[in-house]
């Protein structure tokens, strides 16, 4: 089967480079990682609306529109989360080349898939964002109702009571949920992006 299998790419005439001098800024993968409950969606879904006003082209990738489309065969063991963030990497990567600003925000408790991600796309357009805060906390939050089940064993496998969770070690940015508000977290990552010329084209 591999041997037929002959791929010889189509080069267009429009670049990425080109799409983001249209838009005005450049596009990035934006990469919440962080514990159920740490406030990924939540962040992703603050900055999306923070750089939508700004004119920015955006699109936030999350459990919502993933796991319940692409991904919905796939379940929580080591080995579909490792196929869960390929894939989500491979479509954000596509996400970069369309010019888009994405925003992910999915626990991706593996380091090794993280790397995975980044090493898919260009120096720079992989933003690493550690949505950081206690497991105390993000149970006492407890959103979705899932690590009481996790606690009485009705789930299986839950990150951060019987799964792990792999903190990033060189994150680009570091927010702890605990201690900012949502609105501080919001203007840390926009100043990142701003002070690093991501809202703006070459
Ligand atoms: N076993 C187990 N472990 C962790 N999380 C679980 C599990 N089962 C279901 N859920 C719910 O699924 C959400 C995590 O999905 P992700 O796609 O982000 O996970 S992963 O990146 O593949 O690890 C996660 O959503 P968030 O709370 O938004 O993080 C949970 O609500
Ligand atoms: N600084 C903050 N940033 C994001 N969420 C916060 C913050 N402080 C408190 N929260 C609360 O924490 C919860 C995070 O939930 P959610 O965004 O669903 O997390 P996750 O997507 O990581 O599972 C929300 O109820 C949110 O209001």
């Amino acid at each position: 089967m591999e041997e037929n299998k002959i791929i010889i790419p189509h080069e267009g005439r429009i670049k990425k480079e080109d799409r983001q001098r249209q838009k005005g800024h450049k596009s990035a993968i934006l990469w919440f990682t962080g514990l159920s409950g740490s406030g990924k969606s939540t962040l992703a879904h603050a900055v999306e609306e923070k750089l939508f006003e700004m004119g920015v082209h955006t699109y936030v990738l999350d459990g919502d529109n993933i796991r319940t489309g692409l991904n919905k065969d796939l379940g929580f063991s080591a080995e579909d989360r490792k196929e869960n963030i390929r894939r989500i990497g491979e479509v954000a990567k596509l996400f970069v080349d369309a010019g888009i600003m994405t925003l992910t925000a999915f626990i991706s408790p593996y380091r090794q898939d993280r790397q995975f991600v980044r090493s898919l796309v260009k120096e720079g357009e992989f933003i690493e964002v550690y949505v950081k805060c206690p497991l105390e906390v993000c149970e006492r939050r407890d959103v979705k109702g899932l690590y009481k089940k996790a606690r009485k064993g009705i789930i299986k496998n839950f990150t951060g009571i019987d799964d792990p969770y792999e903190e990033p070690e060189n994150p680009e940015i570091v927010v702890e949920t605990h201690k900012e508000s949502l609105e501080e977290c919001v203007t840390k990552i926009i100043n990142y992006l701003k002070e690093n010329k991501y809202l703006e084209a070459e």
